[in-house]
């Protein structure tokens, strides 16, 4: 089966890998949503069966809580946690201050509560989604349904006002219908092409009314693992300032290859 994954999933598989090993017995983790997320969700059900590791698991939507499950993780929910050790989550972009864009698969909501109820937050990723300035990623903002346009509106208004230059948005569609996230909500995808201040964005989305919440994640995460195709991993770390390189085999997915599309 390994033979099979092409390498943008070898990538995600050696660091999510990577990324278990920070996970010690009796910790509290959350898992993040996606599909690198899913490798490292079957990565830390591996070490669970193989080590008999002794921890809980908070899922942030409901595929990675089955997926969790599946692979034999103990799930609780983010109030019986309360406080995480780690949470370990991928991204659809990074810069070099670790800001993030996240929510591409539509969990941005859960997935920022409990990485911000983390005492660290670690990035899984491939090289591609290391970005200079954020925003070629359309940045997902997550609003309730009731009235969704007129959120939307206020929204266009709000990029006006900040001089943000693409200024297209679009409601995220499932099929023919408006998507709706885990939280019952619909998720408007901004396509910006740069952000030039994304502090302040981040800050201003969340003040229009039905704005529940937005993809720009500044100043949680803490480490990135950084996975390449031929089986090297790079790590970074915020606080510490440091870059570790090593390299991991495949032999291990053949294992846990289950459902890439997740
Ligand atoms: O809502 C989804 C999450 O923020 C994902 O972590 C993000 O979209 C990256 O997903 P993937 O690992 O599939 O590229």
């Amino acid at each position: 089966m390994t033979g099979e994954l092409s390498p943008i999933d070898k990538a995600k598989f050696v660091a999510a890998k990577r990324a278990v090993d920070f996970v010690e017995d009796g910790m509290k983790v959350g898992l993040g949503t996606g599909s690198t997320a899913a490798w490292m969700v079957r990565c830390l059900g591996e070490r669970v069966r193989e080590e008999g590791l002794r921890i809980k698991g908070v899922p942030t939507s409901a595929r990675t809580a089955m997926l969790a499950r599946e692979v034999g993780i103990d799930v609780i929910s983010l109030d019986q946690a309360r406080w995480l050790d780690v949470t370990i989550d991928g991204a659809d972009e990074f810069d070099g201050e670790f800001n993030l864009i996240k929510g591409g698969g539509g969990a941005l909501l859960q997935e920022k509560i409990v990485a911000t109820a983390s005492d660290r937050m670690i990035v899984i990723t491939d090289a591609s989604k290391e970005v200079e300035t954020l925003g070629a990623f359309p940045l997902p903002v997550e609003v309730i349904p009731f009235g969704w346009q007129t959120s939307k509106a206020l929204l266009e208004e709000l990029l006006i006002s900040l001089d943000v230059m693409g200024r297209e948005t679009t409601l995220r569609m499932n099929g023919a219908v408006a998507y709706v996230t885990d939280e019952g909500n619909h998720i408007l995808d901004l396509h910006l092409n740069r952000i030039g201040n994304a502090r302040q964005l981040a800050m201003a989305l969340n003040q229009i009314p039905g704005v529940v919440e937005n993809g720009l994640f500044m100043d949680i995460c803490d480490t990135v693992v950084i996975g390449y195709g031929d089986g090297r991993v790079e790590t970074r770390d915020i606080n510490e300032g440091s870059v570790q390189h090593d390299r991991l085999d495949f032999v291990e997915a053949d294992n846990l290859f289950t459902d890439l599309s997740d």
